[in-house]
């Protein structure tokens, strides 16, 4: 039996009359990377926000372990340890690299936060480098690196990743795949939503595809052999 943290049934969101959600449902199990696979406009991005409480869903389920997450504001689905970094990263542009890191310790009440920050630090060499500098005069994959950095300082169970190859270069993706297995590593398990699909497939274990609101595939990377033909003809087609 795979071990369960986070359990998502029938789950229904709509913008005013126009229903995006429609009973999706799935599983993350714990310490995997499951990523989120559909075309543009399926439902992906809303898919996150229900679950860290950015959109309020009109039906379903998002259990965390046992506790249900549905309908909660965002910073209590925060406190119980689900991080996301979004595609607009919402880093401050005039506070320092280390300003912009501490805040992510908020959630345990900057307890230890020392300690995560050398963690951090030591996971990317280049933002002890530049940690006095302002977040704006970053480069694109740096600014990632500080969002998903944050993120690692409230020390989440639950990271969602919102498309972390968003505009940054090939030699970037290497780096995000790298990132993953490192945050794996520490424990993190990782719901992503990712369209370049070399990197999805690259760091996933697991994947599932949206279409019209609800889930129609899904399986294991490993399990596909580097065959992906058949997933992005559901993708797209
Ligand atoms: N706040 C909102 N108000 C109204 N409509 C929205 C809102 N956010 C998203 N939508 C619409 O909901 C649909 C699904 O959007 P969503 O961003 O979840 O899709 P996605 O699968 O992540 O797409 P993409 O791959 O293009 O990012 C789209 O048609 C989008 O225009």
């Amino acid at each position: 039996m795979p071990d369960t943290l986070l359990t998502i049934r029938d789950l229904h969101v709509a913008y005013g009359p126009k229903p995006i959600l429609r009973g999706a449902g799935f599983d993350v199990r714990r310490g995997e990377c499951l990523t989120l696979l559909g075309a543009n406009g399926s439902g992906k991005s809303t898919a996150m926000n229900a679950i860290c409480g950015f959109v309020r869903p009109s039906a379903g389920s998002v259990s965390l372990e046992g506790t249900e997450l549905a309908g909660r504001p965002a910073h209590a689905v925060f406190a119980q340890g689900v991080a996301q970094v979004s595609q607009a990263r919402d880093l401050f542009p005039d506070l320092t690299v280390e300003d912009n890191l501490r805040l992510g310790a908020m959630r345990r009440g900057g307890r230890e936060s020392g300690e995560t920050l050398a963690h951090v630090y030591a996971r990317f060499p280049r933002l002890k480098e530049r940690r006095a500098q302002a977040a704006r005069t970053l480069s694109g994959g740096e600014q990632q690196m500080v969002a998903i950095g944050r993120a690692m300082m409230s020390r989440p169970r639950l990271l969602l990743l919102d498309e972390p190859s968003g505009g940054l270069s090939p030699q970037f993706c290497e780096e995000i795949a790298r990132i993953i297995e490192q945050l794996k590593a520490d424990g993190v398990t990782l719901l992503m939503v990712e369209q370049n699909l070399n990197l999805a497939f690259r760091a996933a274990d697991r994947f599932i595809v949206l279409r019209d609101g609800r889930v129609v595939d899904g399986g294991d990377v490993a399990a596909m052999a580097g065959d992906h033909d058949a997933i992005v003809r559901n993708i797209y087609l």
